[in-house]
């Protein structure tokens, strides 16, 4: 298994005013490179306070180790939800738009609460409140972040924070790995892109995250202080496939529970993605993929995974390049 990892860069740099343009411009340079041949790369000096991050991973760690029952308790705020996957080998927790969910509760929601264990209540809310936390720090990280991808692709400024207009279809979600009890069934999330823009992800001290490159599964180590961010499929197809959006899954241990949680900066349902003329006929080069609506794509992919096809290499080619010409 190939021992290198994947680029990481700084990215102080882009939260101070003063700083040296030459200095952002290597840091533009290095992620450039890293999202052509990986379409993944880790950034440090975020911005976003270590203990947020850890905390995080902690309210999940406790949520995910209570019971069933426990559990339920959550979802009556309509915008969780806790499921496991269907082979059981990890279980996951969304948290969806809109984010500010207290000044929103459901007026039958106190009511039950009242009903119900204060302590499960009480926990509740302080879910809420650090998932509040870390979501609008994830926010903030996306805007610099999607101002830099939008500079490494040499786009118009504000091309993609305008394309990227509408924030609802972002989301949060928290995922536990069982342990694997057999080193021959230690499949985590099988391997697989993401539709959207782009993901920011924090993984705990356990390994299992691997990105596919030149035919080989690199482990990406992890480190507490730093974040993955990761190119989805929207990016790949806006860019006509310069920006990789990068095959990856996780593969679980077997001694150890593996935390992690992922942001995705998505676009509407209703969005129109296609190869941007900066990609193709400004640089003669030929589209390589069709218009498409957003929901089309997704409805895709879902249809895919229920009636996959019979040989692999079709899978791969439907799920990433059935949009193609
Ligand atoms: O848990 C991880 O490390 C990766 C999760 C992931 O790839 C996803 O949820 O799309
Ligand atoms: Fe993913």
């Amino acid at each position: 298994m190939a021992s290198f990892d994947i680029p990481t860069i700084d990215v102080s740099p882009f939260f101070r005013l003063e700083e040296n343009e030459e200095v952002k411009k290597k840091a533009i340079e290095q992620i450039r490179e890293a999202c052509v041949n990986y379409g993944f790369f880790q950034i440090v000096n975020h911005g976003i306070p270590l203990e947020l991050l850890s905390g995080t991973k902690d309210m999940y760690k406790t949520f995910f180790s209570s019971s069933d029952e426990e559990k339920l308790v959550v979802p009556f705020y309509n915008y969780l939800k806790s499921t496991k996957n269907s082979s059981g080998t990890y279980e996951h927790l969304l948290f969806r738009f809109p984010f500010n969910v207290f000044p929103n509760i459901p007026p039958h929601f106190l009511s039950i609460a009242s009903q119900i264990n204060c302590f499960l209540f009480r926990r509740s809310f302080v879910m809420v409140q650090v998932l509040e936390a870390i979501v609008s720090h994830f926010t903030k990280l996306g805007v610099v972040l999607e101002g830099i991808i939008n500079e490494c692709l040499g786009l118009l400024p504000d091309f993609l924070p305008n394309y990227r207009n509408d924030r609802s279809q972002d989301s949060l979600l928290g995922l536990h790995y069982f342990p694997a009890i057999e080193d021959d069934d230690n499949t985590g999330k099988t391997a697989h892109e993401d539709p959207g823009c782009f993901t920011i992800l924090y993984q705990d001290d356990v390994r299992g995250l691997e990105v596919h490159k030149d035919d080989q599964w690199i482990p990406i180590a992890p480190s507490k202080d730093k974040l993955i961010v990761n190119i989805g499929d929207v990016i790949q197809v806006l860019s006509n496939n310069k920006f990789k959006s990068a095959t990856h899954r996780v593969v679980r241990p077997s001694e150890t529970n593996r935390y992690s949680y992922a942001f995705f900066y998505n676009v509407h349902g209703d969005k129109w993605v296609e190869p941007l003329p900066q990609f193709t006929k400004e640089i003669g080069e030929s589209p390589k993929y069709r218009g498409f609506v957003f929901e089309e794509y997704h409805q895709l992919r879902i249809k895919n995974r229920s009636h996959p096809p019979d040989r692999p290499e079709d899978l791969i080619h439907i799920t990433h390049y059935s949009i193609s010409n």
